[in-house]
């Protein structure tokens, strides 16, 4: 039995379009997640999506410290523009970490640290995520084969550990901005992220 249940399907009109909001529970955690699915995602084709962590700061309030804000709407445009997809809300904040403590590592950053070393002071590894949750609420949805949208090897790997086949790499790049330059250039430079700035 799969540790994720998903206890409700409503329909959720947005500004980028319809999309049917599946919630999930995770049972180990209890956490909650939120599918957003557009169309049949179940024929076994693969399936355009993206695997979006929670940023509170960049979702909600239009943060410019990261570009996590600009992905989400650009996701969801995309998957409403293409008519299928998944757009899956993992409450993962901070890579894991939780609120305060991303809020105590942006403390860190402006004293000077990167944000990989930021969350090595706090203790936590520079990243704290899993992806068991997420691929089970996809596989759970039907899903075998990806088109992910994601600049980051990590969650590519993630998935794939758990049995999906991320069969395309769609990147998802947003121009930068000057409060989050070094932040986005750490990443491609500590973390792997296959982006395109110059470093
Ligand atoms: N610990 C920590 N988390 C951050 C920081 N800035 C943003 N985040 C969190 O990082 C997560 C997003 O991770 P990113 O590394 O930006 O991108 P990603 O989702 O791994 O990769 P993409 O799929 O390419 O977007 C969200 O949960 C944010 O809340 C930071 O400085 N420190
Ligand atoms: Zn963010």
């Amino acid at each position: 039995m799969s540790d994720v249940v998903c206890e409700v399907i409503a329909q959720l009109p947005t500004k980028y379009g319809t999309f049917e909001a599946h919630g999930y529970v995770d049972q180990r955690s209890g956490e909650h997640h939120v599918a957003l699915v557009k169309g049949d995602i179940a024929d076994g084709e693969p399936v355009l999506c993206r695997v979006h962590s929670e940023c509170l700061t960049g979702d909600t309030f239009g943060s410019l410290r990261c570009d996590c804000g600009e992905q989400r709407s650009r996701a969801m445009r995309q998957i409403e523009k293409e008519g299928r997809g998944v757009f899956l809300y993992m409450r993962q904040e901070g890579r894991g970490i939780g609120l305060i403590n991303k809020l105590k590592a942006y403390v860190l950053q402006e004293q000077g640290m990167d944000t990989v070393e930021a969350n090595l002071a706090l203790g936590f590894k520079d990243d704290e995520r899993d992806y068991s949750a997420g691929a089970m609420i996809l596989q759970d949805l039907g899903i075998k084969k990806l088109r992910l949208m994601t600049n980051n090897p990590t969650k590519i790997d993630g998935l794939n550990e758990y049995g999906l086949e991320i069969v395309e790499r769609v990147p998802i790049q947003m121009p930068i901005n000057p409060f989050d330059k070094y932040y986005m250039q750490t990443k491609q430079k500590k973390m792997g992220h296959m982006t395109t700035y110059e470093v």
